[in-house]
Order: structure tokens, then C-alpha cells, then sequence
């Protein structure tokens, strides 16, 4: 089997997209999937996407961790999705797209995808950290100096701990650099590793400064190791609507894997 693939990040998260509009990928072949995002037996990448057909909306997105487990939703990977289904000409600069956690709409321009993410109601907060779900599981944690944090190993502790049992979590440590603006460093579930972004972390961080009143300003910026994001919403009686990714989302190479 021959299997076309396309590589793109988004600052710094990449992935390994093939178009399955065919349905002709192997979908259950966890080994497989691992052995594609291996960095080192394989092409390498945090994660990888299917773009399939949908009977509504421009497309469908699957999402599969870089262990080959399918999991919640991706931000950065929704954004780099975005981007290949307009180099596929399946969009112009709007997309409407299903991932595991529901409808997605999208704007694209100058390389730029505007991603609009759920709602966001719940909330968990204690004086040491914040949970909440923005399509995955996010738990923030503020320190002092972001730099010096040893993210692989005290996010592993977090995510392998009593908290959040054999579902796990990703681990974000969180530095202000001033208002309304942010470093985040993130440990992601399934790559079991620090990744340079994680899109619905930072989407995540956003929230939680503003709910716990670190920030008023509805309009953040989060740098990342690979970059920089913002994160726009708006604060209703009952929690966070209008809940925009902001960021790049670029094609780095094509090719083809024999199998
Ligand atoms: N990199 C992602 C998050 C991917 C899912 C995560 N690893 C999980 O399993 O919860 C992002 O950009 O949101």
C-alpha cells in the first residue's frame, strides 16, 4: 500500500495529514499511525490527521495522537486541517468542519487560521491549578519562571498521578509576562513529551487567567516554545462563547510512505 501524506505545524506542533476522502486508510492500525508520527522509524510528527467527507460540512477531521491512539480534539491540528483543505481546494478562506468534540467554523487568510472552539462552561479551580476541557483536558498550572520548569518530568508526575486517573490530562505551566500576555510550556497526553504548542492548551490557559481574574482583557497572547498564538472570547453569565485559536498553520513537505 502506498499512502500519500502531507507534513504541516503550527508553531512548532506538526502532523502527518492524509486526505481519506476515499476512506482508504486503515483507521484502526494503531501501529501503523505510531510508526508514521515516529520520529525516528517514521515521518515524524505530535500527531495525525485524517481529512474525510462529511455530509454537511466542508470535511471531517480524525485525530490521533503520536502513540496511534484516536483522541479529543486538536487545535493546532484543526488549524493545520484547515489549511490543507484549502490547499486541496476543498475551501476558499471559510471552513465548516465535525472533529470528535463537534462543529468547527474557520477562517483562513495569509497563512493565518482564525479557529473557532466550543463553549467553554466548567471550570475547576484551586490554589494550585486550574482543569477544564476545551475539547481535551487541560490542567494550568501559574509559575514563576516558565524557563526553568522541568515540563517532561513534573508534567509527567501530574499527568501519571492521583488527579486524573488512567484518563489522564495535558499539563500546562503558565509564566505572565505582562497583562494579558503569557509563556506556556505544555506536556501533552499521548506524545508523553513536551510539544513546541498545543492549540486547545493555550485556548485553555486563556480562559482560566481571565476566569481567575489574573487578567480583565479578553484578548490574549500566549508564546509558545514554537511561536506565538492568541486566544479572543467572550465572557457570558455562564461562561466563555466566541472562543477563537488564532495562529499559523504552514505546510512543510509531501511525500509517500510504501507500507
Ligand atoms: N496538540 C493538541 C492537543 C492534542 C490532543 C492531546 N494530546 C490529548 O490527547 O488530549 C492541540 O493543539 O490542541
Amino acid at each position: 500500500m502506498t499512502i500519500s501524506f502531507s507534513k504541516y505545524q503550527g508553531t512548532g506542533n506538526d502532523f502527518v495529514i492524509i486526505d481519506n476522502r476515499l476512506d482508504v486508510f486503515p483507521k484502526d492500525d494503531t501501529k501503523l499511525v505510531a510508526q508514521l508520527c515516529d520520529r525516528k522509524f517514521g515521518i515524524g510528527a505530535d500527531g495525525l490527521m485524517l481529512l474525510e467527507s462529511h455530509p454537511s460540512a466542508d470535511f471531517r477531521m480524525v485525530y490521533y495522537n503520536a502513540d496511534g491512539n484516536e483522541s479529543s480534539m486538536c487545535g493546532n491540528g484543526g488549524r493545520c486541517l484547515v489549511a490543507f483543505a484549502k490547499a486541496l481546494s476543498i475551501i476558499d478562506t471559510h471552513a465548516t468542519f465535525e472533529a470528535v468534540d463537534g462543529m468547527h467554523e474557520a477562517t483562513v487568510k495569509d497563512g493565518i487560521v482564525h479557529l473557532k472552539m466550543q463553549d467553554v462552561a466548567e471550570i475547576k479551580t484551586t490554589p494550585e491549578y486550574s482543569f477544564l476541557d476545551t475539547g481535551s483536558p487541560h490542567h494550568i498550572k501559574m509559575v514563576s519562571d516558565v524557563k526553568a520548569v522541568g515540563v517532561k518530568e513534573e508534567g509527567a508526575a501530574i499527568r501519571y498521578g492521583a488527579l486524573y486517573g488512567e484518563a489522564g490530562s495535558n499539563i500546562n505551566f503558565v509564566q505572565e509576562l505582562e497583562d494579558g500576555h503569557f509563556a506556556v510550556r505544555t506536556y501533552e497526553r499521548g506524545v508523553e513529551d513536551e510539544t513546541l504548542s498545543c492549540g486547545t492548551g493555550v485556548t485553555a490557559v486563556a480562559i482560566a487567567v481571565h476566569h481567575n481574574g489574573v487578567t480583565s482583557k479578553n484578548n490574549i497572547q500566549l508564546d509558545v516554545e514554537g511561536g506565538k498564538l492568541a486566544v479572543s472570547f467572550t465572557k457570558t453569565a455562564t461562561g466563555y462563547t466566541d472562543v477563537f485559536l488564532i495562529g499559523p498553520a504552514t505546510f512543510v513537505f509531501k511525500g509517500e510512505w510504501q507500507c
